[in-house]
Parts: C-alpha cells; sequence; structure tokens
C-alpha cells in the first residue's frame, strides 16, 4: 500500500480562502483584524515562521505587527511591550514566538497575554475551558491537526489514537481535543513520548499515530502497522533541511494517509493562527 499523501499546503489555503469573507465583513464595519507578533532573538527557524505568518496576514487583509527585539531584551521590556498590545484597541491578537531566549520566564510571559488575545491558546484559561469542553481559543497546531483528519475525512470513531510527545503546545492539548471527541466516538487515546518503555507495544496498537516528540526520524516503519494514518508534527531541522519526527521513506509504503514535512501539519499552524484572530476580533463586535 503507498500512503495518500494528506496535503496541509491545500488544506491551508482553503482556509484562509474561507476566513477571506469573514474579514471583509468586519472591515466593511470598520474593524480591521490585527496581529501583533513579538519575535525575541534571532533563531532562523523562528524568523522563518514569523514571516510566514506576517505574509499570511497580509494575504488575508489583516493588519499584522511584529516587534523583533534583541535576544538580551529584558523580562520587564517584554513584559511591558504585552502590557501595550494588550491595550492596543487594534490589535486583536498577541502572540509570542517561542522558544525565547533562557533567561525570560516563558510562563510569566504567556502568561501575561490578555487571555481573549492569546490567539495561541496558550494561556491558562484557554487551556482551561478547553479542558472543560467550552474553548475560545484552540492551539493552532492541535487545531490544525483535526482539521485535517476532519477534511480527509479520517473519523476518530472507535479507533486507537497514539500521540508521541507531550509538549504543552502540542501533545498536552491535541490529547483534551481528542479526548473531547473521543468520549461520544468510543475512541481510545493513548500519549507516549520518547521515554516511553516498549514504544513500539503502544504504537504498533495505532489506527491513527500522531506523532509530535521533537525528535528527528523518531517513527520508523518498524513501529507502526500496515494501514495506519500517520500524522507528522514534527519540524526538525537536520543538516539544514527540514524533516519530521517520522522516518518517511520506511513508513509510506506501510501507511494508509501520511502528511509529508514540509507541506503538512506547518501550514496548518498558520491558517489557525489567522482563524483565531479573525475569531478573536469578530468576538469584540459580538461579544
Ligand atoms: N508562539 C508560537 N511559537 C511556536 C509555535 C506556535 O504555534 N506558536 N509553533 C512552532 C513553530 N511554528 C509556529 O510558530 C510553525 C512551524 C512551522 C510552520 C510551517 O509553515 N512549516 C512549513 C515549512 C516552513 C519552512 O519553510 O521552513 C512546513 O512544515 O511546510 C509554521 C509555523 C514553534 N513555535
Amino acid at each position: 500500500m503507498k500512503a495518500t499523501l494528506i496535503d496541509g499546503k491545500k488544506v491551508s489555503q482553503e482556509i484562509r480562502e474561507e476566513l477571506k469573507p469573514r474579514v471583509q465583513n468586519l472591515i466593511q464595519q470598520d474593524l480591521k483584524p490585527g496581529l501583533a507578533v513579538i519575535l525575541v532573538g534571532d533563531d532562523p527557524a523562528s524568523q522563518v515562521y514569523v514571516r510566514n505568518k506576517e505574509k499570511a496576514c497580509e494575504k488575508l487583509g489583516v493588519y499584522s505587527l511584529k516587534h523583533q527585539l534583541p535576544s538580551t531584551t529584558s523580562q520587564n521590556d517584554l513584559l511591558h511591550l504585552i502590557d501595550e498590545l494588550n491595550n492596543n484597541p487594534a490589535i486583536h491578537g498577541i502572540l509570542v514566538q517561542l522558544p525565547l531566549p533562557k533567561h525570560l520566564d516563558e510562563k510569566k510571559i504567556l502568561y501575561h497575554i490578555n487571555p481573549l488575545k492569546d490567539v495561541d491558546g496558550f494561556h491558562p484559561y484557554n487551556l482551561g475551558r478547553l479542558m472543560i469542553g467550552d474553548p475560545i481559543f484552540l492551539p493552532c497546531t492541535p487545531w490544525g491537526v483535526q482539521e485535517l483528519l476532519s477534511r480527509y475525512q479520517i473519523d476518530i470513531s472507535r479507533k486507537h489514537v497514539v500521540i508521541v510527545g507531550r509538549s504543552n503546545i502540542v501533545g498536552k492539548p491535541l490529547s483534551m481535543m481528542l479526548v473531547q471527541k473521543a468520549k461520544a466516538a468510543n475512541a481510545t487515546i493513548t500519549i507516549c513520548h520518547t521515554g516511553t518503555e516498549n514504544l513500539a507495544q503502544h504504537t504498533q496498537m495505532a489506527d491513527i499515530l500522531i506523532a509530535a516528540a521533537g525528535s528527528p526520524k523518531m517513527i520508523t516503519g518498524e513501529l507502526i502497522r500496515e494501514g495506519v494514518v500517520v500524522i507528522d508534527v514534527g519540524i526538525n531541522k537536520v543538516e539544514d533541511k527540514l524533516v519530521g519526527d517520522v522516518d518517511f521513506d520506511s513508513v509510506v509504503d506501510k501507511a494508509s494517509f501520511i502528511t509529508p514535512v514540509p507541506g503538512g501539519v506547518g501550514p496548518m499552524t498558520i491558517a489557525m493562527l489567522m482563524a483565531n484572530t479573525v475569531k478573536s476580533a469578530e468576538r469584540t463586535l459580538h461579544g
């Protein structure tokens, strides 16, 4: 079996097209959605991702405000900037590009963002709302994964979903989102990580395997069973090449569906960020 490629680039473009009339409707009501992106330091990958976000805003008609700060920026200065953006009526979404330089307290910084402008969905208030099944902003990458499954009619009903990875920005929120659906869908959700003993015993049970461990090519053909759906969330730079957490070549002939890297989940993160920003602007109009 040769896996069907899940085209994240195509789906992300479809989603951004679907957002256009919503943005036009807001602009006609004199409300242009605004996204502020704070980039601290000069991490090359982060610069690419921030540029992708700016380009997405430009194409969609969203006002984009970028603050590029030196890696030596103090915590207080960063908190003051967030205060300004929290109080800026032209800004409906605020994100701080991760990772931050080590001297900055990531939690303190992220928790300082007004939850109602937290379009990354990382604030405890929003994660709490997600946990109780009443979300405002879903974290962009997990939401993008869910959208890919949905738009390719990959149903989790009565399926075993195995997530490899437990980060705060993907693994944990994604497991919460799928558990919410699993109740009604009679699905089973398993979370593994790079420290899981006998990892193969878990991954080989998966009908749907989501690799989000941040470990290049970790998931090989021996770790999966025939016909599994493979979603690769990994974004690893290896010898200047972007590779996922899945060893694509050893998996593609066993899987039924697979997301490529690049061109899979990555572009979905951007599209869902745009969706959260538009939603935030709409909420200021309609509550
Ligand atoms: N504040 C945040 N920081 C980070 C997040 C996040 O959601 N919020 N996620 C990742 C990085 N990320 C978004 O910021 C991100 C990663 C990858 C892509 C993407 O489009 N990847 C492309 C290839 C891009 C390239 O040319 O290298 C692909 O996979 O096709 C977008 C966003 C960590 N930080």
